[in-house]
């Protein structure tokens, strides 16, 4: 991977007391958050529609200015900061892209490091790179918006907002738009990225199931973005902090713990000597192993490395350690 994608790590963002009172509203859309967002974590803002999610994460870049409290990045206070400049330094991914139609892609997502300077080989060779991190063959360069599916389209909005490397992302409904396939691709695309490039991110959205799979913490909002809890998917769905964030877990709160777990995370038992069982790769969850046990009628599965009649076997899993799984007694973290 060469250097200037993974070049600037992410940085820490802590929100002091931070209050928003639009003009002429006799309630403060956003009042008195605080919460510190870990370097190189992915945060998700999750609440109902209005409870003031993009009036914190816009706060954040300065599209919207704080009425009170205080924002900072890496230790330093946003309000000093330029607001221009501030902004181009954090990437924006939006639900409705706004990509520019008569640009080449290419020249959407070199429009920023454009601006900033760069010479144009320097930002040809960024552009291939961000396609090529992002999964789109090197000659979309040259294709126009339209000719790009929804789907590659979103690709590109997240290869433009990384285009200047910035330490912090902020991404509203990014994958919204798209269908149920679309969207579990995209949102899998970009956690694998995620992991090369170790952004801060602040992900809103109000699918708590897409918070559980993004998240590496979720802030749970009630309305005026007051935090009702703010913790790791897996402390959430262990342990709602009272019945508002029980009611966004909703039905199959056992389930939904098992599709956190992978399998490479649980103790695997030795595989048993007999032949025809089910087999299931080892990046799968628990969850996609009980379903195969159930679509199968078989109470154990063996665990391959790889895809393919001919992977090595690691282990088998049965039910009763997914039932412990869910009990919270299988992890092994
Ligand atoms: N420019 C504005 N002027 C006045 N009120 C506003 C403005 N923008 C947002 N609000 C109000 O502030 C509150 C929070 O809005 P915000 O867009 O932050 O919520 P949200 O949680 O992101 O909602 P959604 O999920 O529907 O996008 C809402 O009650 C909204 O009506």
């Amino acid at each position: 991977m060469p250097e200037s994608i993974t070049g600037r790590p992410g940085e820490t963002i802590e929100l002091t007391d931070v209050t928003k009172r639009y003009p002429g509203q006799a309630e403060p859309a956003v009042e008195a958050v605080s919460m510190v967002i870990p370097a190189g974590e992915v945060v998700v803002l999750v609440g109902p529609s209005g409870c003031g999610k993009t009036t914190t994460m816009k706060m954040i870049n300065r599209l919207i200015e704080p009425t009170s409290g205080t924002i900072t990045i890496g230790g330093t206070d946003v309000l000093t900061l330029d607001p221009d400049q501030h902004r181009r330094d954090i990437g924006y991914v939006i639900q409705q892209i706004g990509l520019f139609p008569h640009k080449r892609i290419e020249d959407n997502i070199g429009l920023l490091p454009k601006r900033l300077g760069w010479s144009r080989s320097r930002v040809r060779a960024r552009v291939a790179e961000l396609l090529e991190l992002v999964g789109l063959p090197a000659d979309y360069a040259r294709r126009y918006p339209r000719e790009l599916s929804g789907g590659q389209q979103q690709r590109v909005g997240v290869a433009r907002a990384l285009a200047a490397d910035p330490p912090v992302m902020l991404m509203d409904e990014p994958f919204g738009a798209t269908d149920p396939i679309t969207r579990d691709h995209l949102q899998n695309e970009f956690l694998r990225l995620q992991r090369e490039v170790r952004k801060t991110i602040v992900f809103v959205t109000h699918d708590f199931d897409e918070a559980l799979k993004m998240g590496d913490r979720i802030a749970v909002l009630r309305p005026r973005s007051v935090i009702a809890q703010y913790d790791t998917p897996e402390a959430i769905l262990a342990a709602p902090a009272d019945d508002y964030v029980a009611s966004f877990i909703g039905a199959g709160g056992q389930l939904k713990k098992l599709a956190l777990l992978r399998l490479r995370d649980v103790e695997l038992a030795p595989a048993p000597r007999v032949g025809g069982l089910p087999r299931i790769v080892v990046d799968a969850t628990v969850r996609d192993a009980l379903d195969l046990m159930l679509g199968e009628g078989s109470d154990v599965v063996l665990v391959t490395g790889d895809f393919g009649d001919d992977a090595e076997v690691l282990g088998s899993l049965h039910l009763q350690t997914v039932m412990g799984a869910a009990a919270g007694k299988a992890g092994n973290p």
